[in-house]
C-alpha cells in the first residue's frame, strides 16, 4: 500500500506547546513507517498560511495542523477549494473544529486517524473577506479575545479570569441583523455567527450548527440580567444555550451585521478564536463543501 505523503506544520507555541514534542514522536515513530511525513514549524502569525500554499504547490495530499483553532483556521484558509485534505492533530487550548468532527484529542490517536480516517468536505464561511472555520462574530466574546490576547498568561484559567473581569463591566448594544434579507434588531451582548457548534472546551454557542448544511447558526446572546450569566454559562455546556429566553437563534447563507451608530468604524471581532477588529458592516456568508477534512 502507498503511505501518504504528509505535511504536517506544527505551531510550537500552541496551548500547552506540545508541537516540538509531537514533531519528535512522527520523526521516530511514523516516518518511514506508515507516513511519509514532511514537517515544517510556524515561526509567526500567518506563517502556516504560507507553508500550506507551498505544500499545496508541492503536492501534497494532507496537510495536517498541529495546533489550535488559530493554526488550523490559517492552514485551512489555504486548503480551501483544492484538492489537498486537512489534518488536524489538536494541541490548542480550546480545539474547537477538532472537537465538533470528532477527532481525537490525544496526539497519537489523532495521527492514527489521519492513516485510517474518512475525508470529509464542510462549509467554511467568510467574515469580510476573510475565512473561518469554527466560529466567529463580535461583542463580548470578541472583546475577551481582544483583552487574552494582550494578556501574559495562557490557558483555560486565565481566559476565565479575563472572562469574568470583562462581564462585570460590559454592556449590551443595539445591533441590526440583515439574515437572508430579512432585518431584525436586537440589544445583545454577544452575536455568534457559526459553522460548527462550539467554540471550544465544549462550550455549545450552537448546538444545532453543522459543518454539512449549507448554512450558518447565528447565536445573538440578547440584554440578560446580569446575575443570570452562570445558567448562561451552564446551558452553553449542556448543549441547550438555544433554548434560553435570553438567546435568539437564526439561520441563513448570508448575514449582515452593523452596530447601530457605528457605521464604517470597526468593530471587535473574532474569527476562530482569534481577536480582529473589522469594518462595519460585517458581512458572513456560507461558502458549502468548500474543504476538505480527515475526520
Ligand atoms: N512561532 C510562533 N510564535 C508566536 N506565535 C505563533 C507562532 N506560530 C504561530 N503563532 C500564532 O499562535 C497563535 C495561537 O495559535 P493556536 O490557535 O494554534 O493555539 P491556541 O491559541 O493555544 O489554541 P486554541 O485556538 O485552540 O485556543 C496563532 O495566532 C498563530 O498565528
Amino acid at each position: 500500500m502507498e503511505r501518504p505523503k504528509i505535511l504536517f506544520i506544527v505551531n510550537p507555541i500552541s496551548g500547552a506547546s506540545k508541537g516540538k514534542e509531537i514533531a519528535s514522536y512522527i520523526k521516530t515513530h511514523l516516518d518511514g513507517t506508515v507516513l511519509d511525513a514532511d514537517i515544517r514549524f510556524t515561526e509567526a502569525v500567518n506563517h502556516a498560511t504560507e507553508i500550506a500554499i507551498e505544500g499545496v504547490k508541492e503536492g501534497f495530499k494532507i496537510i495536517a495542523a498541529v495546533g489550535g483553532d488559530g493554526t488550523i483556521n490559517e492552514t485551512a484558509k489555504a486548503l480551501r477549494h483544492t484538492d489537498t485534505a486537512l489534518g488536524i492533530i489538536p494541541i490548542g487550548s480550546g480545539n474547537g473544529l477538532a472537537r465538533h468532527l470528532g477527532i481525537p484529542l490525544q496526539s497519537k490517536f489523532a495521527l492514527k486517524r489521519l492513516v485510517t480516517g474518512e475525508t470529509r468536505v464542510i462549509d467554511s464561511g467568510i467574515l469580510n473577506d476573510v475565512p473561518f472555520f469554527c466560529t466567529a462574530g463580535t461583542g463580548f466574546d470578541a472583546y475577551v479575545s481582544h483583552v487574552f490576547a494582550t494578556a501574559t498568561g495562557r490557558g483555560l484559567s486565565n481566559y476565565v479570569k479575563a472572562g469574568v473581569k470583562e462581564y462585570l463591566r460590559y454592556s449590551s448594544s443595539e445591533y441590526e441583523l440583515i439574515v437572508d434579507g430579512d432585518k431584525l434588531t436586537v440589544d445583545a451582548y454577544a452575536i455568534t455567527v457559526a459553522n460548527a457548534a462550539q467554540y471550544g472546551n465544549n462550550a455549545y454557542i450552537a448546538p444545532e450548527a453543522s459543518t454539512r448544511d449549507g448554512l450558518l447558526n447565528v447565536t445573538i446572546l440578547k440584554h440578560f440580567p446580569k446575575w443570570k450569566g452562570i445558567p448562561l454559562v451552564i446551558r452553553t455546556f449542556n448543549k441547550t444555550i438555544h433554548r434560553s429566553p435570553h438567546v435568539l437563534t437564526v439561520k441563513g447563507k448570508k448575514i449582515q451585521i452593523r452596530k447601530t451608530g457605528q457605521e464604517d468604524t470597526n468593530l471587535f471581532v473574532h474569527r476562530d478564536g482569534e481577536p480582529y477588529m473589522a469594518k462595519s458592516p460585517l458581512n458572513f456568508e456560507v461558502v458549502p463543501q468548500s474543504l476538505k477534512v480527515i475526520v
